[in-house]
Parts: C-alpha cells; sequence; structure tokens
C-alpha cells in the first residue's frame, strides 16, 4: 500500500513543518525587535497565500476618519440578521428602536454558513480590541470577514455581493424607523443659520384602507403609487430621475395631509415636511435637497402660500396697532425667503433633482387655479389629485372606521342628503366620532343627519337671497334704464344733447 504509505508521509511532514514554524515564530516574537517581527508576518503571510485556496474580505464598521457607521457594514448586518438568528449559535440580542421587539444578530466571534448558487462561503464577526498603550480611549473596531474559495471569486466579488448589498439594504428598510424631517425649527434666530433637517419618528395611523374616497379612484392611485416604487429599471432605461410629482388639491378638510400620511405608509417611505418660508433662498433650498434621502416624500403643503407664487394666507392680517405692525413687518423682512419660484422650479426637476433616487415629491393647495402653470406642469407634477368633498361611498368608509358598520336604516337618508348637500370629509369624521361613551351608531348617524339638514336649509337660504338680490339688481338696472327715456319724454329739448354732454349729464 504505497497510497496511504506516501499520504502519512505526506501528513507527518507538514505536521513538522508547521511545528517548526511555530517554534520559530515563538522564538521571532519573543527575541526580535518589532520590524523583524512585521516583515516575518508580511513574507510569511504571502508565502501561506500562495498554498492557501481561499479568499477573505473584511468589511469594517468604521472605515477611515469617518465617524459615520459603513452603509456596507449595516447592510451586511442586516443580511446577516436573518440568516445568522437561523443557524447561529451564539446571538445577540438588542432592543428595536421602536422598542417593539428584540433584534438578533450573530455575536462577536461567530460563524455562519452561507449559500449562493450552490456556492459555500462563511461569515464571520469579529473585532480588533484597542491598543492598550493607546494615547487616547479608543473603540473595539468591529467587522464582517467573507471567506470563500479563490475559484469562486469572480461570482463572489460581483453577483454574490450585489446581492448581499440588496438584501441587506432592503431588509433595513423594512425595519427601519420611519421618520418626519421638518427644516423649520421655530426659532427666530434660526434664520442667521443654515436650516438643516431635524426629524421625530413618524408614526401616522392613516392608511389607504382608512382614507374615504371612491373605491376606484383609491385604486387608482395605489396601483399609481405602487408601480412608481417598482420602476427603478424602466426609469433607468427611459433616462429620467426615478421620482414623482403628485398635486393635491381640494378644500380644506378633504384630507390632502391625510393622504400623504397614508402614502408614506404604504410605501414605507420616511416624509421631508418642507416649510419654504423657512429657506432662505435657492441656495439653501438646494441644499436641503441633496440632503433627503431615498425612500422619501417631501411635501410642501399649501404651496399657493408658501411663497410670494401668489401668497395670499401670509399676507391676511388681522388689524394691528401701528407698533405692532411695524414688529410684525420688521420681523417678516428678517425672516422672508428669497426662494424664488425658478429655484423652486429647479429644486423639483432640476440638475440636483436627480441625486437621489425613489422619491415622491406631493404639493398640496386649496386654490390650484391660483398656482403658476410651470409649477404643476405635466412632467413636474405628475399626477394631479382632487379630493372632492364627502361623497356617499366615502362616507360608508368612515362609518366602517368610526362605527363600525356597513349597513344602517339612517344609510338612506344620508345618501339622499348627500346629494342635495356639501359636506367636507372631516365634518362627517366629526359628527360620526361619539362624544361619550354612551353615544351610539344612531346618535351619531343623527347627529350627521340634523348638521347635512341645516347645511342644506343654510344653502338654501343662501341662494334664495342670491336668487333676490339678483333680481333686485336687475330692476333697479332697468330702471335706471328706463328714467332717461322717460326724462327725455318729459322734457323734449335733452333730446337734443350731444352724446358728449349726455355722458356728462
Ligand atoms: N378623505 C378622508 N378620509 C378620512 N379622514 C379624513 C378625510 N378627509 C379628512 N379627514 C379627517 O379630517 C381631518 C382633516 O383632514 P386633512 O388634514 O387631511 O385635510 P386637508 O385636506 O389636508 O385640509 P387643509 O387643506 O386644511 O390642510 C383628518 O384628521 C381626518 O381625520
Ligand atoms: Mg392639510
Amino acid at each position: 500500500m504505497i497510497v496511504p504509505r506516501t499520504m502519512t508521509e505526506v501528513w507527518a511532514t507538514m505536521g513538522s513543518t508547521i511545528a517548526s514554524f511555530m517554534f520559530i515564530w515563538a522564538i521571532i516574537r519573543q527575541y526580535c525587535p518589532y520590524e523583524v517581527r512585521f516583515y516575518f508576518a508580511k513574507y510569511t503571510q504571502r508565502i501561506m497565500s500562495f498554498f492557501y485556496p481561499y479568499i477573505k474580505i473584511s468589511i469594517h464598521e468604521y472605515t477611515g476618519d469617518r465617524l459615520e457607521r459603513s452603509e456596507a457594514y449595516a447592510a451586511v448586518e442586516a443580511y446577516l440578521s436573518i440568516n445568522s438568528s437561523k443557524c447561529a449559535k451564539r446571538l445577540k440580542a438588542e432592543m428595536a428602536k421602536d422598542c417593539s421587539n428584540l433584534v438578533l444578530s450573530m455575536d462577536e466571534y461567530e460563524r455562519v454558513k452561507d449559500e449562493f448558487q450552490g456556492i459555500q462561503v462563511w461569515w464571520v464577526s469579529s473585532m480588533v480590541m484597542p491598543l492598550p498603550q493607546a494615547m487616547y480611549p479608543q473603540q473595539e473596531r468591529r467587522y464582517y470577514r467573507l471567506t470563500f474559495h479563490k475559484r469562486y471569486r469572480e461570482i463572489i466579488t460581483g453577483a454574490y455581493l450585489k446581492h448581499v448589498m440588496q438584501q441587506g439594504k432592503e431588509i433595513r428598510v423594512r425595519h427601519r424607523q420611519r421618520k418626519l424631517y421638518t427644516n423649520d425649527s421655530g426659532n427666530k434666530w434660526q434664520i442667521y443659520k443654515q436650516t438643516t433637517w431635524s426629524h421625530i419618528v413618524f408614526e401616522h395611523p392613516a392608511t389607504f384602507e382608512t382614507l374615504a374616497m371612491e373605491p376606484a379612484k383609491k385604486e387608482e392611485i395605489i396601483e399609481d403609487l405602487v408601480t412608481f416604487s417598482k420602476s427603478k429599471d424602466f426609469y433607468g432605461r427611459i433616462g429620467k430621475a426615478w421620482k414623482r410629482g403628485y398635486l393635491l388639491y381640494g378644500p380644506p378638510g378633504t384630507g390632502k395631509s391625510t393622504m400623504i400620511a397614508a402614502m408614506a405608509n404604504l410605501l414605507n417611505y420616511d416624509v421631508y415636511d418642507l416649510e419654504l418660508t423657512a429657506v432662505k433662498d435657492n441656495t439653501e433650498l438646494r441644499k436641503l435637497l441633496i440632503e433627503t434621502t431615498s425612500k422619501s416624500i417631501i411635501v410642501i403643503e399649501d404651496i399657493d402660500c408658501s411663497l410670494d407664487l401668489t401668497g395670499q394666507r401670509t399676507n391676511k392680517r388681522e388689524e394691528k396697532s401701528p407698533d405692532e405692525e411695524k414688529g410684525i413687518r420688521k420681523e417678516h423682512e428678517e425672516s422672508s425667503s428669497k426662494v424664488t419660484l425658478s429655484g423652486l422650479l429647479n429644486f423639483i426637476d432640476g440638475l440636483w433633482s436627480a441625486c437621489g433616487e425613489e422619491r415622491l415629491i406631493v404639493f398640496t393647495t386649496n386654490y390650484v387655479e391660483k398656482l403658476d402653470p410651470a409649477l404643476i406642469r405635466k412632467g413636474r407634477m405628475d399626477k394631479h389629485i382632487e379630493l372632492f368633498y364627502c361623497s356617499f361611498e366615502a362616507f360608508k368608509v368612515l362609518s366602517r372606521n368610526y362605527l363600525r358598520l356597513e349597513a344602517h336604516p339612517l344609510f338612506d337618508r344620508v345618501e339622499s342628503l348627500m346629494k342635495e348637500t356639501t359636506i367636507t370629509p372631516a365634518d362627517v369624521a366629526e359628527n360620526l366620532m361619539p362624544k361619550s361613551p354612551l353615544d351610539g351608531a344612531d346618535k351619531c348617524l343623527s347627529r350627521l343627519i340634523q348638521v347635512l339638514e341645516e347645511t342644506k336649509a343654510a344653502a338654501e337660504a343662501t341662494e334664495k337671497d342670491e336668487k333676490e338680490a339678483s333680481t333686485k339688481n336687475a330692476q333697479s338696472s332697468i330702471k335706471a334704464a328706463e328714467v332717461p327715456a322717460m326724462e327725455d319724454a318729459a322734457c323734449p329739448t335733452t333730446r337734443k344733447l350731444s352724446p358728449k354732454s349726455q355722458n356728462m349729464k
């Protein structure tokens, strides 16, 4: 049996080589200066790598001088959190940011196996401890190390790492806490500084399910949003930045702000509530835009009142004493924004607007007709959505939300009244809200019917008044037209007057 003997010999040789190598290494470590040790380690590693068939890739938590956590590390961590919780033996448990549950991840020095297209790879989580003799306190530096056979170099460094990053990012998005950003600090001294985004956790309960609206229209909007969120390749192919503009318009209380919250909840996006009056100039507006992240909705509410583009609500002021008026004017001058229409147009679809991806820009207004057509043309505001007064279909959604009612004998009366008068969803919602624990569906619906009847009566009274006023006007203008004719008849000389003198008269 030659082969086993040879194999045994090979093993024996390898064993003795390793043993002698360890012995030499121990001597070098003990007696040699740092430089010799460094060169020894460097060249041994080179020799070893010649025989060693595996490749290792390290992904560090912090790279270079950056204070920010590396995106790649966070993506790998998220990717492995799913994989490792199934197969790792030692796990770390941390409280999620919203304190709702525990998030599991691989513990230090734990190793997990992963498979991609039939190829096995190994991930190890590790860390470098700070040097004890360091001049200033240091933190341990964590990293993940990926190991794979060198024959799969191309597929692992290409397709596999791309897959890990993509999956990791998706998991992070799914598990992240969404944020509501604002650029308005409310601090009037802020005007001397650049405005930046500050945020709180976004926790609005509105969804498309709870939004009162005709089902067909609702479906159309949901489909539009979902299609947008899945159209990365399409936008790339047609050479357009991956963003979409929505204009929501309609009377106050018809659900424009509620719809924005529903959009954010549907797509799992962050919300950037942009207060244009707090932005100093176009440069600052651009800076704010660059700081927004992907998967977000940038909202400008009441766009008609935000700037001097039209601006009525901001100009509308109550009566004030001259001193107060002066103070307000000064404050207004100090805080007034120099953002121009062209600055805003560039914000929406200028070159800089393509610096992020997967973003919705939403404008809301009560007066669509007052907006500059350039601002809302298709391509800028791609989808215009009008929010109407409450229809019977929308009422049924509200009664389901507020009273858990699908049908009720009083619904017919509500339906017929809704055809005869208008009421906002906000008013319907307010009337359907139980005011005491004893308020049942009957009471809430009767209250709504009473309000509808009152609104109808008030509208009829106004209409009657207007009719009477216009009849009076018509009669008085007929009388006014008749007077000169009668005067002419009474005084024939007037007929001789020239047109000019008649005008003077
Ligand atoms: N379509 C709707 N579906 C469900 N609830 C609605 C709807 N419209 C209004 N509401 C209710 O009315 C309240 C006010 O609505 P919202 O703030 O969305 O109105 P808006 O159109 O943004 O008004 P404004 O023009 O004054 O800003 C909401 O808190 C919500 O409870
Ligand atoms: Mg609103």
